[in-house]
C-alpha cells in the first residue's frame, strides 16, 4: 500500500483558451474543468488508477465543497477535519500547450490541526511501502513540517516504516534536505536550483546531475529530477540515469511532475530496476502532460514506444 499526504490540497480549475493568453484583454474561453488536486492527491490518483492500493491523507473541513470533487475521483481518502476550506487554484491552457498557473496560499491550519494531520499520517503509514509527502505548506504550518512528519512516522514504525518521498519546494524542501533524510526527493530543475542557490532553469541532465550529487546519497537517498520536455534524471547511491520522453502533444503540464513521481513509486513497488523506474516516471509525466487539466493518467494513457535510458554515472 502507498500513502500520500497533501498538506495543502487544491480544487484545480482549468480554463482552456482557443487562442494564446492575452494579458489585460477580455478573451472568450473554450471550456473549463475542475479536478480534486494538490500534489499528493494527484500522485494518489495516478497510483490508484494503476490498480495499486493507495490512501490519500489530507486536511478537509466536513462541509467543504472540495469533497464532491474528491469523492468523484473515487480515491480512498483519509480526511482530517479542519476549519478552513480548500483553496481553488487556476490554470489557463492555450492551444500551443502553454500553461499559466495561479496558486493561492490555502487556508491556515491551527497548531492542533497540524498535530492531527501528523497523527493521521502516522496511523495511515502503518504497513505502507511508500509515504509520499507532497506540495506546499499552507499558512500556519512551519517550514519543518515534513521533517516532523518523517520523524513521527519513523519513530512510530521503526524498521517497518515506509520509504519516504518528498515533493515540495523552497524552505520546506530545504528543511527536509537538511534534517529529514528522505529516501527520495522529486524537485524540478528550478526547485533543485533554488535549493542550492544556482540557476538551473532549462538545464540538461548532466548539469542537474552535478548539483544533485552534492545531495545524494549524503543528505537524501535518491533524487528524481524532472526536466519538463527534456525528460528526467535519477540519481541514487548506485549511479545516475537520464531519459527523454517521446514526442507528445502537450495539453496541460499541471500535475506532470506528480505523475512522474507516481510512475517512479509504482515501478519501485513492483520491484523494477532503476532503468525501468525512470522509464515509468518519464512515461507517466508525458501522459499527464498530454491530458487536460489535472487529469491523472491511467495505464492506458501511457505513451508507447521505446524510451532509451542513458547511464550517466
Ligand atoms: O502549492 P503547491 O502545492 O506547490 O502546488 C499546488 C498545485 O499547483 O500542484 C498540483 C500540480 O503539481 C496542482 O494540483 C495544484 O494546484
Amino acid at each position: 500500500m502507498i500513502v500520500t499526504l497533501t498538506a495543502n490540497p487544491s480544487l484545480d480549475r482549468t480554463v482552456t483558451l482557443a487562442a494564446p493568453l492575452q494579458v489585460g484583454d477580455v478573451q472568450a474561453a473554450r471550456s473549463a474543468r475542475e479536478d480534486a488536486g494538490g500534489k499528493g492527491i494527484n500522485v494518489a490518483r495516478a497510483i490508484a488508477a494503476a490498480g495499486e492500493p493507495c490512501v490519500a491523507v489530507l486536511p478537509l473541513a466536513i462541509d467543504d465543497p472540495f469533497d464532491t470533487a474528491l469523492r468523484g475521483s473515487g480515491l480512498d481518502a483519509h480526511r482530517v477535519p479542519v476549519a478552513g476550506h480548500v483553496r481553488a487554484n487556476l490554470a489557463i491552457t492555450d492551444p500551443a500547450g502553454i500553461t499559466t498557473k495561479l496558486n493561492l496560499p490555502g487556508a491556515r491550519l491551527s497548531t492542533d490541526e497540524i498535530s492531527a494531520v501528523v497523527d493521521a499520517t502516522v496511523v495511515a503509514a502503518a504497513g505502507a511501502t511508500w509515504l509520499v509527502l507532497a506540495g506546499s505548506l499552507p499558512p500556519g504550518v512551519p517550514d519543518d513540517f515534513y521533517v516532523r512528519v518523517i520523524g513521527a512516522v519513523r519513530a512510530a514504525h521503526g524498521a517497518h516504516a515506509p520509504l519516504i518521498a518528498v515533493d515540495t519546494s523552497g524552505p520546506a524542501l530545504a528543511a527536509v534536505v537538511a534534517h529529514g533524510r528522505p529516501d527520495l526527493i522529486k524537485p524540478n530543475d528550478e526547485e533543485l536550483g533554488e535549493l542550492v542557490g544556482a540557476d538551473l532553469a532549462g538545464a540538461d541532465a548532466r548539469t542537474a546531475l552535478d548539483v544533485a550529487r552534492a545531495l545524494v546519497p549524503g543528505r537524501v537517498g535518491a533524487a528524481l529530477v524532472t526536466l519538463g520536455a527534456r525528460g528526467a534524471l535519477l540519481v541514487d547511491a548506485d549511479g545516475a540515469w537520464a531519459a527523454v520522453p517521446p514526442p507528445i502533444r502537450v495539453v496541460s503540464t499541471v500535475g506532470a511532475g506528480d505523475s512522474s513521481l507516481a510512475g517512479y513509486v509504482l515501478g519501485d513497488a513492483r520491484g523494477e530496476d532503476a532503468d525501468e523506474r525512470l522509464r515509468l516516471a518519464v512515461r507517466y509525466g508525458a501522459a499527464a502532460a498530454s491530458l487536460p487539466g489535472t487529469q491523472a493518467p491511467t495505464p492506458r494513457d501511457l505513451p508507447g514506444g521505446d524510451i532509451p535510458v542513458t547511464r550517466l554515472a
